[in-house]
């Protein structure tokens, strides 16, 4: 630790006429920010030094040197870029703690070339007391400053007295620095808190690293930002195990990634994954919300039975019929028996569809063969049989059967009770000559690729556009009215719907992948009967022709397995990833089948789960939460909240036999200003009785603007608040406008859309088309979106329109509106057309 020698004055008044004390205070740290500075750049010269020996060391040549240049360059490289995220704000900490003891906070930790600290990472234990420290429970905390720089120059001081008995001639400066950092201007993406992260944070960011982290506050209590430093604690203090397995970011939508994306990286942390949940899919894109009926159909679990009948079902376009002929006697398979095989395969293979083509032959073959026999084909002389023993083996390897025995040591095959598995029936003697010709018939190797094609699961979800086949895959689990609405949304698959992809992961689990080649060497395509014009119509991949074996290749460098795991982001590698740390974000918008899909990529991760029930456009929050529980492994909730304790005991220890369960409750909303907060409690009140609000901590002394509009004058009414802000804040401005309505995406009209007759007087019936116009013209820092893209975003100005529509378009509407109303920091002003909403609004 430094021991600088302090400043003497006590006050905070004028040292003379033209240099205040705290002028003087300014100097003094600026003096230290440049003495951080000046090491830093030296550890930037070290580490261009390292990298240029890296590659010094290269020319030697030999492989062992390869490998250590490769790790000396990475390493290198990544310190030099964490070292340059701190070019900005390197140090932004000072605690002064009893005993004269100082300690520096910065951004990274910086040490002299003794390897004495000049700096502490935020995210040490030893800087964890400027985040905890009150005036309650000083923890040796005598006085805690804030420095806040432009580029390297301090610019601003301010302090907190946490022990006054202690203070001994330090000086306190300052005047709410903090309050006034919170109305600051918001450029359209959010920064990071690292300065002034809370106490409360603070304990959910420094949370233990194993099972789940459960984080509830209404809207504005920083629960993203918490999150996301989070992140960055993890990967700091626990980078071996989440850095190589990786960290999942996932948010509602990508106006709300895009919006957070720079925070990370401000805080050097580049390699968490960040999606939003139209993006988890690798090759998928979603943008399009579902009217809330059809997402709450698209997302309930019941989905799971649907698409499990939909893969089971005959593939569209398959033939009816199998047709073939062997030594002059013609074998046909029909449709019934052919449904029967399929069934067979399907309950033999247990879901995983495309896996089982090879099985699916099989079973094909043995009917065939069955047919011949059964119409007398069989009592032709025998052929010399059992040649093709290998060929068979391939096939049920490929399948992940074991292999079939050679009983006689010979390479004949055996009578059929040797094999492992006892799924398999071996052919043999005029079986296996007949197995063998027929399956190198051009007539079977292309029923059996239209019969059992590998499927993708877009063409699954896209087959059920056909309202006869979801009526078979619905069953009894979905009525009439659900069978024409879902249908009618997939028959046009170029759109697709955030609750979609969670559809397709479902289907691509069920799917699974296509067989993979068997681990030995291919044989040559000429040998090889399933081999069709050089793809392998068991598994669909390309035959080589040379030498070449896939398994002997490895990644030997680092650099090597950088470039894979990004050749992965950029989805060339088409592989479902899992992840050792997943962060959900607004996660009481998630529905059950959204849950399975995250499960899926976090089958042994740790979890920070960031969620405000009051939030919810999601109804049914009970079936949610048990879908949740088990994507997190069965966890019950294990500790209480923490909101009504301060200090210690704010979580329980958990038992040994359950997964552990944190959960914390932040209590103090950062964003609104006191005013805003007024009129987003009084919807509160309404969407959920019960709900708590958060404390709002700024007083602007600026009123909301609450106006009543006649529905026909809406449109322009929202153009002339824009115009009214524009000139009132600086920064970004919201024009929040209800859910779409009007055309779905099959140009039919949307029958479960709520369309308020414009003649009511009401207005309201926002189509994709009126939205686009309303913004037409308007600057960049005006951004027009409708209520549920509004998730998560703030700006420092809001217009919301129409706010009783927003509240009938959806059983949760009150809940979406309580969102829309508490986006702005600074000025909101609400359109409506119904009187009573001025009321609501204005005095509850
Ligand atoms: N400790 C802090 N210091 C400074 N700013 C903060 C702090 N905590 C939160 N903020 C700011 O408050 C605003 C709201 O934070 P954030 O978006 O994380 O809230 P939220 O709880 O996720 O809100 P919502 O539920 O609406 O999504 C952001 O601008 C954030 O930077």
């Amino acid at each position: 630790m430094s021991s600088l020698s302090r400043p003497g004055a006590v006050t905070g008044r004028p040292a003379s006429a033209k240099t205040t004390v705290k002028d003087q205070e300014i100097a003094a740290e600026q003096r230290y920010v440049d003495m951080a500075y000046e090491r830093l750049d030296e550890m930037r010269a070290d580490a261009q030094a390292m990298i240029r020996e890296g590659y010094r060391q290269s020319l030697a040549g030999t492989k062992g040197s390869l490998v250590d240049r490769d790790a000396m360059v990475h390493q290198a490289a990544l310190r030099a870029q964490a070292l340059d995220i701190a070019d900005d704000g390197l140090v932004f900490g000072r605690l002064d703690l009893t005993g004269r003891e100082i300690r520096y906070i910065g951004r990274i930790g910086v040490r002299t070339s003794e390897h004495d600290s000049l700096v502490i990472d935020w995210r040490a234990p030893a800087a964890e007391d400027f985040y905890r420290a009150t005036p309650e429970d000083p923890r040796g905390v005598v006085r805690r400053r804030v420095l806040h720089s432009r580029g390297h120059a301090v610019v601003d001081l301010e302090d907190d007295l946490l022990d006054p008995e202690a203070a001994d001639g330090l000086t306190i400066v300052g005047d709410g620095a903090f309050l006034a950092s919170l109305a600051r201007t918001r450029e359209g993406a959010m920064r990071d808190i690292v300065a002034t992260i809370q106490r409360e944070q603070d304990e959910v960011i420094r949370a233990p690293a194993d099972g789940t982290v459960l984080v509830r506050g209404a809207p504005g209590t920083g629960k993203t930002a918490v999150a996301l430093h989070r992140v960055a604690y993890l990967l700091f203090r626990h980078r071996r195990r989440f850095g190589s397995r990786g960290v999942l970011i996932v948010g509602p939508n990508r106006r709300f990634t895009a919006y957070i994306e720079r925070v990370l990286p401000s805080l050097g942390e580049g390699s968490a994954s960040l999606r939003s949940l139209g993006d988890l899919v690798e090759g998928v894109t979603a943008t399009g919300h579902d009217s809330p009926a059809l997402a709450r159909l698209k997302g309930a679990e019941t989905m799971v039975r649907v698409l499990r009948r939909a893969v089971a079902d005959q593939a569209p376009g398959a033939p009816d019929e199998l047709r073939v002929v062997h030594r002059g006697v013609v074998v046909r398979l029909d449709r019934q028996r052919l449904d029967k095989l399929r069934n067979e395969v399907h309950r033999r293979s247990r879901g995983s569809v495309n896996a089982a083509r090879g099985r699916a032959a099989e079973l094909l073959l043995e009917a065939l063969w069955q047919q011949y026999t059964d119409i007398g084909g069989h009592e032709e002389p025998a052929p010399p049989g059992q040649e093709n023993l290998a060929l068979w083996n391939d096939l049920l390897a490929a399948d992940g059967l074991g292999e079939l025995e050679d009983a006689a040591g010979d390479g004949a095959a055996s009578n059929g009770n040797g094999n492992g598995s006892g799924a398999a029936k071996k052919p043999e003697g005029k079986q296996g000559e007949f197995t063998a010709r027929v399956r190198e018939q051009r007539a079977f190797t292309d029923f059996l690729m239209a019969w059992w094609p590998i499927r993708r699961p877009l063409d699954v979800l896209a087959a059920l556009g056909d309202e006869d086949r979801l009526r078979r895959a619905a069953a009894r689990d979905l009525d009439r009215d659900a069978v024409a609405l879902l249908a009618a949304s997939w028959a046009d698959p170029a759109t697709l719907s955030y609750q979609d992809v969670a559809l397709l992961d479902e289907i691509d689990a069920l799917l699974g992948s296509p067989p993979r080649p068997a681990r030995r060497k291919p044989k040559a395509a000429d040998d090889d009967p399933y081999v069709v014009d050089g793809v392998n119509i068991l598994t669909g991949e390309e035959v080589a022709d040379d030498d070449w074996e896939p398994e002997m290749r490895e990644l030997t460098t680092s650099i090597e397995r950088l470039e894979r795991s990004r050749r992965v982001d950029d989805g060339v590698v088409e592989e479902r990833p899992e992840y050792a740390h997943i962060v959900v974000d607004e996660a009481q918008d998630l529905s059950p089948m959204q849950w399975r899909m995250l499960g899926r990529r976090g089958r042994q991760a740790s979890w920070t789960i960031v969620e405000d029930p009051a939030q919810s456009a999601w109804e049914d929050l009970d079936a949610a939460r048990a879908a949740m529980e088990t994507a997190l492994g069965g966890d019950k909730p294990e500790s209480r909240s923490s909101r009504s304790r301060r200090g210690k005991g704010r979580t329980r220890k958990p038992s040994t036999v359950q997964r552990a369960r944190y959960e914390y409750e932040l209590t103090t909303n950062y964003r609104n200003s006191t005013e805003i907060a007024a009129v987003a409690t009084r919807v509160l009140a309404l969407a959920l009785p019960e709900a708590r609000p958060a404390r709002a901590v700024r007083t602007s002394g600026i009123e909301p603007v609450i106006r009543a509009v006649p529905g026909p004058e809406l449109a322009s009414a929202a153009r002339a608040a824009v115009q009214e802000l524009l000139d009132q804040v600086e920064g970004t401005i919201g024009l929040i406008v209800p859910l779409p309505t009007g055309p779905s995406r099959t140009g039919n009209p949307q029958p479960d859309l709520f369309s308020v007759d414009g003649e009511t007087g009401t207005g309201g019936a926002w189509s994709a088309a009126d939205r686009d116009r309303l913004a037409a013209g308007l600057p960049e820092r005006v951004q027009v979106l409708d209520v549920l893209e509004a998730k998560g975003l703030e700006f420092d100005a809001a217009v919301i329109v129409a706010p009783e529509t927003v509240a009938a378009q959806s059983p949760r509407g009150l809940r979406v509106l309580y969102v829309a109303v508490s986006r702005a920091t600074q000025r909101l002003t609400v359109l409506t057309g119904d009187p009573q909403w001025t009321a609501i609004l204005t005095t509850g």
